[in-house]
């Protein structure tokens, strides 16, 4: 079974349920995620930031990804986060990725076009689809008001607008969400109204969600049981991710509740093992961490178990 792109996936998902997209970085990432995949039975893409591929370097990443592959026998979409030029979106389809993101969305709405075009007519003409972006995500402190909303979010009619002059295969809209650990000051809240306005105009079209971590207290409180010291850490809650996935979300992105899942089991280890020191006895529960969290997402939050 080679690398697969994210078409059937999303075919078979649409208005059901989300596909989750996990950022990997290394190789017990990779493990714990696809071993739960694989007991899910559930679809799967494993996605590469431009920082994941300057840390492990791309060739390696491409390796690990391909071995999994042959060990799970599972239909894998290797995907590029966030790529912000045609450039990296051409190294990776040249690459051997089935799947690329041009992330436009800090352009004018015409250069996004231009650009996403471009990457759309590389890739297409390699079998390699490609998501694209509208919108800004909220900062924690953005969107307080319906004016900055009106200005970053994703507007429904320019979506469509650009998903048909644009031809490409999938949009991440702005309704709420933002990178990292601190998304809310206040009360989550995402602009479900807008997401079934972008639907509406685009019905069947797959709509992507990044930032879309929910923080788990549980992590947050390990972390800083341990020595860690992370304040203020607020995600999206689990039910908003779930209706999400009912509403034309077909991919949804998760990293930081990986990331928190990882370190708060290595800092457990490290504090109750001081004498430990072979990075295998740390990174075996850290792996097994990322499992658990990966099988929680697929089973609980996205709902896309026994969709293979
Ligand atoms: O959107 C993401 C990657 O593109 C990850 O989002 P989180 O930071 O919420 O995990
Ligand atoms: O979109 C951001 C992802 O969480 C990847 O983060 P990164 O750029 O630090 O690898
Ligand atoms: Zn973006
Ligand atoms: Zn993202």
């Amino acid at each position: 079974m080679p690398l697969v792109t994210s078409a059937e996936m999303f075919k078979k998902v649409y208005g059901k349920c989300a596909v989750g997209a996990f950022n990997v970085n290394n190789m017990e990432i990779i493990q714990g995620i696809v071993d739960a995949a694989k007991e899910e039975k559930a679809p799967l893409i494993l996605q590469v930031s431009a920082g994941a591929r300057k840390y492990a370097k791309h060739i390696y990443l491409m390796k690990l990804v391909e071995a999994a592959v042959e060990d799970t026998g599972l239909p894998i979409c290797l995907h590029l986060d966030h790529g912000e030029d045609f450039e990296i979106c051409k190294a990776c389809v040249d690459g051997g990725f089935t799947s690329v993101m041009i992330d436009g969305s800090k352009l004018s709405f015409a250069e996004n076009i231009a650009v996403t075009k471009k990457v759309v007519e590389y890739a297409h003409a390699k079998g390699v689809v490609v998501e694209a972006e509208l919108g800004r995500l909220a900062g924690i402190e953005d969107a307080v008001n319906v004016s900055a909303k009106d200005s970053s979010y994703t507007d429904p009619e320019q979506a469509a607008e650009f998903v048909h002059k644009t031809g490409c295969d999938s949009l991440a809209v702005a309704i709420g969400t933002s990178h990292g650990a601190y998304k809310f000051k206040g009360e989550a809240m995402l602009d479900f109204e807008r997401l079934e306005k972008i639907a509406s105009l685009l019905p069947g079209f797959p709509l992507v969600l990044h930032g879309a971590s929910t923080v788990l207290p549980e992590f947050v409180a390990k972390c800083n049981e341990y020595g860690g010291d992370i304040k203020g850490a607020q995600g999206v809650p689990e039910d908003m991710l779930h209706k999400a996935g009912t509403m034309g979300v077909c991919k949804i992105n998760i990293d930081t509740d990986l990331r928190l899942a990882m370190t708060a089991s290595i800092r457990e280890y490290l504090a109750n093992s001081p004498a430990d020191f072979d990075p295998r006895q740390y990174l075996k529960p850290a792996r097994e961490a990322i499992k658990n969290m990966v099988k929680h997402k697929i089973a609980n939050v996205l709902n896309c178990s026994n969709q293979l």
